[in-house]
C-alpha cells in the first residue's frame, strides 16, 4: 500500500510541475477568495489541463453552492473535490450525486472529542481529510500550517481512510508518520517560501524527508465507500 500525497494550494505551471515531478500522487488548488492560493476557474482550468493524468486533480471549496459546483465540472473537470466548510453528511451525499465526483471531507480535530464527528460521514465520504482547527484570528478554514497532536488519531479505527493534514513540513512528517497511521498526507503552507508562494526546492526536500521516514503506516482494511 503507497501513501498517497496530495500537495494542496498549487496555482502556477512551475510548482505544480515540482509537485508532480517530486512524487505528488494527488495536487489541490484552492477555490475560496480569501486564500492567498485562490485560483479562479478559468486559470485552474489550464493547470487542470497541464496535470493531465499525471496526478489526481482536487479542488478544495468552502461551501459551494450548486451554480460553482457546476460550472467547475463542466470547466475545470476535477478528479476529486475537496469539501472544507461546514458541509453536513447530507450536503456532502448531495455534492457527491450532482458532480458524480469522490469527495474528500475535511473536518478539523484537535481533541479526542472531536473524533466522534467522523463517525457521520462514514460510508458517505469517499475519505475523510484531518486538518487543525483554525487558529483564532485566521479566516481561513484551511492551509493555517498548524498541526495539532497526533497522538488523539490512536483512538481511531485503524481501517479508517484517512489523509492527515495540518502543518505538515519536511521538518515533522517523519514524525507525524511514526505516531499516525494515515492512508495518505497532504501539505500545503510549509512548502512556501510566503503565504500562497509554494517553493519547489521545499516541495522536493518534503518527498526527500518522506522517502526516508520508516513508514509505518496500515493499510486500511476498508475504504469508506468505493
Ligand atoms: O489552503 C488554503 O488557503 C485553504 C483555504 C480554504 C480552505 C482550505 C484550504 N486549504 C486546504 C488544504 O487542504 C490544506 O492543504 C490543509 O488545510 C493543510 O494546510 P497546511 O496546514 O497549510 O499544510
Amino acid at each position: 500500500m503507497t501513501l498517497d500525497v496530495k500537495i494542496c494550494g498549487l496555482s502556477t505551471a512551475e510548482t505544480l510541475e515540482a509537485a508532480i515531478a517530486a512524487g505528488a500522487s494527488h495536487v489541490g488548488f484552492v477555490h475560496f477568495a480569501p486564500s492567498p492560493r485562490h485560483v479562479e476557474l478559468p486559470a485552474m482550468k489550464v493547470l487542470r489541463e497541464r496535470a493531465a493524468d499525471r496526478a489526481r486533480v482536487v479542488v478544495v471549496l468552502v461551501d459551494p453552492d450548486d451554480g460553482l459546483l457546476d460550472r467547475l465540472v463542466a470547466e475545470v473537470r476535477p478528479d476529486w473535490l475537496q469539501l472544507h466548510g461546514k458541509e453536513t453528511p447530507e450536503r456532502v451525499a448531495a455534492v457527491k450525486a450532482r458532480t458524480g465526483l469522490p469527495v474528500m471531507k475535511a473536518l478539523s480535530v484537535s481533541a479526542p472529542e472531536d473524533l466522534s464527528a467522523l463517525q457521520a460521514y462514514r460510508g458517505v465520504a469517499d475519505r475523510l481529510l484531518l486538518d487543525s482547527k483554525r487558529p483564532k484570528g485566521s479566516v481561513l478554514p484551511g492551509g493555517n500550517g498548524v498541526s495539532f497532536d497526533w497522538r488523539i488519531l490512536s483512538e481511531l479505527d485503524p481501517g479508517l481512510d484517512y489523509v492527515l493534514s495540518g502543518g505538515l513540513h519536511v521538518g515533522n512528517v517523519a514524525e507525524a508518520l511514526r505516531i499516525a497511521r494515515p492512508r495518505g498526507l497532504d501539505a500545503s503552507s510549509g512548502l512556501e517560501s510566503a503565504p500562497g508562494v509554494k517553493d519547489p526546492a521545499r516541495i522536493r526536500s518534503f518527498f526527500d524527508a518522506l522517502a526516508r521516514a520508516p513508514v509505518a503506516h496500515a493499510a486500511p482494511e476498508e475504504a469508506l465507500s468505493p
